[in-house]
């Protein structure tokens, strides 16, 4: 095992996979997109084909392709690219799983299948463990989004189990707004990296301790959120508060429009310049029309860009 014993820490963008007009994936934009994270918004990790990058809706040849980009234009430019893996089948996760390692990716995490689900906490170990042995030399993430999934199991338990079992483990992505569950881990299982995924709140997930975080907003607004960290790490709460709060009546903003996934992808096209086009599923999108000036002005009035 190849393990560097590096942590994962700080800000990591879940990337939008780049389509065409007819939602076919867009491997020319790639380059750029890297680019742009690192260069206008500091960020040096990306988690790629996860919630916000559509894997779910993808084929596995379409995912593959995907992660051997990110990988290469990645290279030399970030720090971690993070594949998640996660499929409604353990064989396509396994062969995900080989082909992130083969490619040269820096980890994979992987959420639970949730069509036909674990009937318990140990029958999901036994799903992380197998998906883990696929790759065997990098970190593995559990992803845990309940309110998609719907596996609701504490992560403080599941941290427990998974200790012994699986020697790949590294931590858990955790999106979920319960912050006992993931205080618990952050103070029980240091050896973990605990990286939380509900970026309206990432600031008490950071009072909590939380090594990092993962989302969908620190594509565009990652130098806000790199504000804040810093605020934070310098005990300037009424200033990391601030910050956290425009970032919150910005998404209030959003989710009061109905606006879901098909809208953060083209927020991030209106921010970057970088055509990413629509979303694959049309019922992604509440397909309002034209609500490019109402973003645009709101985010310059809350001072996010
Ligand atoms: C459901 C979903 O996509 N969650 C993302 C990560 O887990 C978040 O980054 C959200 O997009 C973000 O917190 C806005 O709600
Ligand atoms: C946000 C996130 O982590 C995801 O899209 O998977």
């Amino acid at each position: 095992m190849a393990f560097t014993g590096k942590r994962l820490k700080g800000l990591i963008a879940a990337t939008f996979t780049p389509m065409t007009p007819n939602s076919d994936i867009n491997l020319l934009v790639i380059e750029q997109y890297v680019d742009y994270l690192v260069q206008k918004q500091h960020i040096r990790n990306i988690f790629v084909n996860g919630t916000t990058g559509e894997g779910m809706s993808l084929s596995i040849c379409e995912r593959k392709r995907l992660t051997e980009e990110w990988v290469k234009h990645a290279r030399g430019k970030m720090d971690n690219v993070i594949v998640h893996v996660g499929c409604l089948g353990l064989s396509d996760s396994k062969d995900l799983a080989a082909h992130a390692a083969s490619c040269g990716a820096d980890a994979i995490s992987a959420v639970c299948p949730s069509f036909l689900k674990p009937a318990n906490l140990d029958a999901l170990v036994l799903y992380l463990k197998d998906v883990a042995s696929a790759a065997p030399s990098l970190p593995f993430y559990y992803y845990h989004i309940p309110k998609i999934t719907g596996i609701t199991y504490q992560i403080y338990e599941l941290l427990g189990k998974v200790k012994e079992n699986i020697p790949s483990f590294r931590g858990v992505k955790f999106s979920d707004v319960n912050l006992m569950d993931f205080s618990l881990c952050v103070s029980e299982y240091k050896e973990f990296d605990c990286l939380y995924g509900v970026d309206e709140q990432l600031l008490g997930a950071l009072a909590f301790g939380a090594h990092g975080a993962v989302g969908s907003t620190y594509n565009y607004l990652g130098n806000k959120n790199g504000d804040m960290l810093e605020a934070f790490e310098a005990g300037n709460l009424q200033k990391a508060r601030k910050i956290q709060c425009s970032l919150q009546e910005f998404l209030y903003f959003v989710f009061d429009m109905g606006w879901g996934l098909a809208e953060f992808k083209d927020i991030m096209s209106q921010v970057s310049g970088i055509p990413l086009g629509p979303s694959r599923l049309p019922l992604y999108s509440s397909m309002k029309s034209n609500h490019h000036d109402d973003i645009k002005t709101k985010m310059l009035k809350l001072d996010l860009i």
